[in-house]
């Protein structure tokens, strides 16, 4: 490859390839790599091949690196907390990427399932999910969805509000069953990742919360009486420690436990800390003021994954291990007996096992200016985009993309690949060095898609969504297929 330098337009983090036909493994699935002949390959088969076999663009993925990665958490917390509670629970968070098929990998991997919607639970009974295994999430579920959980048996519902906690009472007591709630509560704690997916802190939608509900007094006793009507709140005493009160004294709920989850992509371990922390010493506060010990907490998910070379993401072993540090000290310190844990990984899991093939169509150079001058930019559109992958344009998430399809010697050249719709936002890899030579008709692959790109994927544009397919033991074979034009009309009435 010829000598380069670094564009100025350029990110700090990105650095120019050495090598631009290499693979980071941290970055890419444990099946790819280079087949023989130079193309990308998953589990061996090379992408010319996936793509003429099921078209782009294509999410590919390998199902053998997803199972792994399931196996990982869950070996590496039941260790890490094998003489602190017994082993711990992994409830894979289904809104991550969530189909029959992987409902059944998880099943079959030992793992529970988290599902955040009537949608999704459904998915997990047909894929015969043991109902004891599946949790059920929601800030504003519905009694339709509560019922149906309530009726088939689910082995948690983790409330979100007291408005939600007194309906399901009710709901409970009509069915003449009784509902195993999880309390989710904010504990205050400011992930760092981006603001939208951040949500542990006060300000935000989720959860109950551990702060006392009083209002400034003068400042807006409107809200505060519509607070009340709301959801009850009692100045002086937080919505958390109402709920518990009130779920203790319900003869229709059985209290198993807390919850929290502090925001997703993160990668520092001090967030986990501190809110395993404050759920615990709130544990031994419910414990002294109800003589209650509730059975059960949920750290939730949220492990960070690496998109780029700029992401570092922990191990699940480092991740277990400093969690568990965190659950064993604050237990002895509150002299308590270490409630059983759970957690809700979801892109840790089903992220890097995904992989976005897309075919290279227009490719056109800019002038940009900059405060060094003037440099090109190129532009590399390909037959996706935002309604296949809208995370860059919802959270500015950065990605990194390769040539699939062959190798080359050419220079890499600053590069942003964007997709075909009627949105200049529409990009998918802000900032990628890639081969001077790219060609319509090249492949593109983008790593770790797996998770919240199908899940969030539309028919933007009346694009039709992509193919799905799993790559086991070498083989592939199609899990969801293409959308056809007639998947467009399917829902028109006239
Ligand atoms: C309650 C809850 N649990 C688990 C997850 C999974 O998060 P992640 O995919 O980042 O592990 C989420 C999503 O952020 C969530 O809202
Ligand atoms: N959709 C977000 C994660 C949200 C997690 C759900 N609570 C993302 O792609 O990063």
């Amino acid at each position: 490859m010829a000598a380069h330098t670094a564009s100025p337009l350029a990110p700090d983090w990105l650095q120019v390839p050495e090598d631009g036909n290499a693979l980071d493994p941290v970055i890419f699935s444990s099946g790819v790599s280079r087949h023989d002949d130079g193309q990308l390959a998953v589990q061996g088969i090379p992408a010319s091949q996936l793509a003429a076999d099921y078209g782009t663009p294509l999410l590919v993925v390998d199902e053998d690196d997803f199972r792994a990665r399931a196996r990982s958490f869950r070996d590496a917390f039941d260790a890490a907390f094998e003489d602190l509670c017994g082993g711990v629970d992994v409830y894979y968070a289904g809104k991550s990427f969530l189909v029959t098929p992987v409902a059944r990998w998880i099943a079959e991997e030992g793992l529970c399932l988290d599902t955040a919607s009537g949608g999704e639970l459904a998915v997990a009974l047909r894929a015969g999910v043991d109902p004891a295994r599946i949790g059920l999430h929601g800030n504003n579920k519905s009694d339709g969805e509560l019922r149906r959980a309530l009726e088939v048996g689910v082995g948690r519902i983790v409330v979100d509000s007291l408005d939600e906690l007194t309906r399901l009472a009710e709901l409970a007591q009509e069915a003449g069953l009784t509902a195993p709630v999880m309390l989710r509560l904010t504990p205050g704690v400011h992930a760092h990742t981006h603001e939208f997916i951040a949500t542990a802190h006060e300000d935000q939608k989720f959860g109950l919360s551990m702060a006392d509900s009083s209002f400034t007094e003068g400042q807006d006793p409107d809200l505060s009486a519509d607070a009340q009507r709301m959801d009850g709140p009692i100045p002086g005493k937080s919505p958390a420690a109402q709920a518990v009160a009130q779920a203790l004294a319900a003869p229709s709920i059985e209290l198993r436990g807390l919850h929290c989850h502090i925001g997703s992509q993160i990668f520092e371990a001090d967030g986990f800390a501190l809110a395993a922390e404050r759920l615990l010493t709130f544990l031994a506060a419910i414990r002294q003021d109800h003589g209650v010990e509730l059975e059960e907490l949920d750290l939730g998910g949220g492990h960070g994954i690496a998109y780029t070379s700029a992401d570092e993401p922990r191990a699940p072993e480092q991740i277990a291990t400093a969690l568990a540090a965190v659950v064993r000290a604050v237990c002895e310190r509150l002299q308590m007996r270490c409630p059983r844990i759970s957690i809700e990984p979801g892109r840790a899991i089903s992220g890097p096992a995904g992989l976005s093939l897309y075919t290279v169509g227009v490719r056109k150079t800019v002038a940009v200016d900059h405060a060094d001058g003037t440099f090109p930019r190129r532009y590399v559109a390909v037959d996706g985009g935002m309604s296949d992958n809208p995370r860059p344009v919802l959270y500015d998430a950065d990605y990194t993309a390769v040539l699939a399809s062959r190798t080359t010697e050419a220079t890499p050249v600053l590069s942003r690949v964007v997709g075909k719709h009627c949105e200049s936002g529409d990009i998918v890899v802000r900032d990628a060095y890639l081969p001077e030579d790219l060609q319509r008709g090249d492949l593109l692959a983008v790593p770790a898609t797996g998770a919240y790109c199908h899940a969030l994927s539309s028919n933007y544009n009346l694009l039709t969504r992509p193919a799905v397919v799993a790559v086991k033991d070498g083989v592939s074979r199609l899990i969801i297929r293409r959308e056809t034009e007639d998947d467009l009309f399917a829902r028109e009435t006239e």
